[in-house]
């Protein structure tokens, strides 16, 4: 330990490779003494956990030095009626928003009490959208020409990447000399952002060298990864899943402790107008918390609660009750890949059925949409029941304050 900490405080050593001179345990540890070291604190907890380092090196995370602990709970039961999850389950849910897990777990005995959610997956598709210059518009529509007659060798050269992954098609856009290249690819279990990567990398390549089109870079942010994005609620992007219920007027007052009617003004005064007076994408209450908190638990990639979030919840009036939905345009889950296969991770997609590959290949990644598509349902109905109850504070009082320690 002492040689490495001396190599590391003289810079005749690398921080982030370690790896490379000492096995995995040892490079965490001596890279984490060095940073207590450096700046005088210590870092007992974010030195204690049980993952399998070797594995999280190579594939997860890089410079590390330990990792944080987010308390995990669990909502349910859920009773899902999907077309690829079908059952009562459990929803993992790693927050530390107290009172969240309450709510969506509030919201998950309306749903079960009422019979379950119902869910369809609308489409399904991962894009990647290269950007390449041309020399003018004409070359620009030359370029969009020649990718409309080559829509066989496009999909020869992406697929031949990829083992799992097939291309859905594809789409130009053109702004001045910039062409827009928006690959969208069925990647199966895999939410896929590697698969459409390396994909849309030698479809590029290609293009480049048959249009004479210079590849600018392989993201041009028309996909749109990590942003909100106008382009990914209209087309939708991973899952477009809708998730309803419906409620009668007598669960509304026994578990929300308000009324149809309430609820009903509320998300149209709160979900969708004042969503639109702000100029939202997103027009729901708490999509995000539940998308956050199941992303977290399930090893999802959490900068794509972004993309979750553009959600609409919509309220229908029924006979005796409402119809609640939630649309989630663009949902990216995968249950193989990424964090998935990281051991807490891997136990809060077993406890759904979903960990790992399904069969048919595709089949895991659907049912974890589903699921978490009903569990932003459970969000919204508890989030609106408490707000037309006028309960939303007092909720945060108590389950979400301890005392609160001064430093
Ligand atoms: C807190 C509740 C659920 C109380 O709700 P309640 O109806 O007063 O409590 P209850 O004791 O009658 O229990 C009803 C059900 O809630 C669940 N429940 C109740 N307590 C627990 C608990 N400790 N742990 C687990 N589950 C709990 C449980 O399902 C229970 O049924 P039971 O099983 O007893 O038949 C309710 O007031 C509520 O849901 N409030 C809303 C809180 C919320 O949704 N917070 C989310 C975060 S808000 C935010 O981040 C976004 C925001 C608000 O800024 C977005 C926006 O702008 O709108
Ligand atoms: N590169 C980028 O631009 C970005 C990367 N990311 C990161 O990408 C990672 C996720 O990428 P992703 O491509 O999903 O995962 P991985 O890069 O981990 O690749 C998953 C691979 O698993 C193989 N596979 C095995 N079984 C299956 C199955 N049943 N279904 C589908 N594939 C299977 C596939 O191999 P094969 O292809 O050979 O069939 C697939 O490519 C996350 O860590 C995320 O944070 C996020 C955003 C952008």
């Amino acid at each position: 330990m002492d040689e490495y900490l001396a190599a590391l405080r003289n810079r005749t050593q690398k921080l982030y490779a370690l790896e490379k001179v000492l096995p995995p345990a040892e490079a965490v540890k001596v890279r984490r003494t060095f940073i207590e070291e450096e700046t005088g604190t210590t870092l007992e907890h974010v030195g204690a956990y049980t993952m399998a380092i070797d594995q999280a090196v190579k594939k997860n995370i890089e410079n590390m030095i330990g990792a944080v602990q987010i308390p995990v709970g669990v909502a349910g039961p859920l009773r899902v009626h999907g077309e690829y999850a079908d059952g009562e389950y459990y929803l993992p849910l790693a927050t530390t928003e107290g009172a969240l897990v309450a709510s969506v777990n509030r919201g998950c005995s309306a749903i079960t009490a009422a019979g379950g959610a119902e869910v369809r997956i609308i489409r399904d598709g991962m894009t990647r959208a290269p950007v390449f210059a041309t020399d003018s518009v004409i070359h620009a529509r030359s370029v969009v020409d020649w990718v409309e007659a080559n829509q066989d060798r496009i999909r020869a050269v992406a697929e031949s990447t990829t083992s799992h992954g097939r291309l859905i098609g594809t789409m130009t856009s053109v702004a001045g000399t910039s062409v827009y290249l928006r690959l969208e690819f069925d990647t199966k279990d895999a939410m896929g952002m590697n698969m459409a990567t390396i994909a849309g990398t030698a479809v590029s390549t290609m293009v480049a060298e048959e249009t004479g089109a210079r590849l600018i870079s392989v993201s041009g942010n028309l996909c749109t990864d990590k942003k909100p994005a106008a382009i990914n609620v209209v087309l939708g992007r991973g899952k477009t899943v809708v998730a309803g219920v419906h409620l009668t007027e007598d669960l509304c007052r026994t578990i929300f402790k308000t009324s149809a009617a309430i609820i009903s003004e509320v998300n149209m005064r709160k979900n969708l107008v004042g969503s639109a007076r702000a100029g939202a994408l997103g027009f729901n209450a708490q999509a995000a918390n539940v998308i956050a908190a199941t992303f977290i638990a399930c090893g999802q990639d959490p900068a794509h609660v972004v993309e979750g979030s553009s959600c609409i919840t919509t309220v229908d009036p029924v006979e005796d009750g409402i119809y609640v939905a939630v649309t989630i345009p663009a949902l990216q889950v995968g249950t193989v890949g990424g964090g998935t296969g990281l051991a807490t991770q891997r136990e809060c997609l077993a406890l759904l059925g979903a960990n790992g590959g399904g069969e048919p290949a595709g089949s895991h990644a659907k049912k974890l949409a589903e699921i978490i598509a009903a569990g932003v349902l459970a969000g919204e109905l508890s989030l609106l029941g408490a707000l037309g109850a006028g309960h939303l504070a007092k909720a945060h009082q108590q389950l979400g304050r301890g005392e609160v320690p001064r430093t």
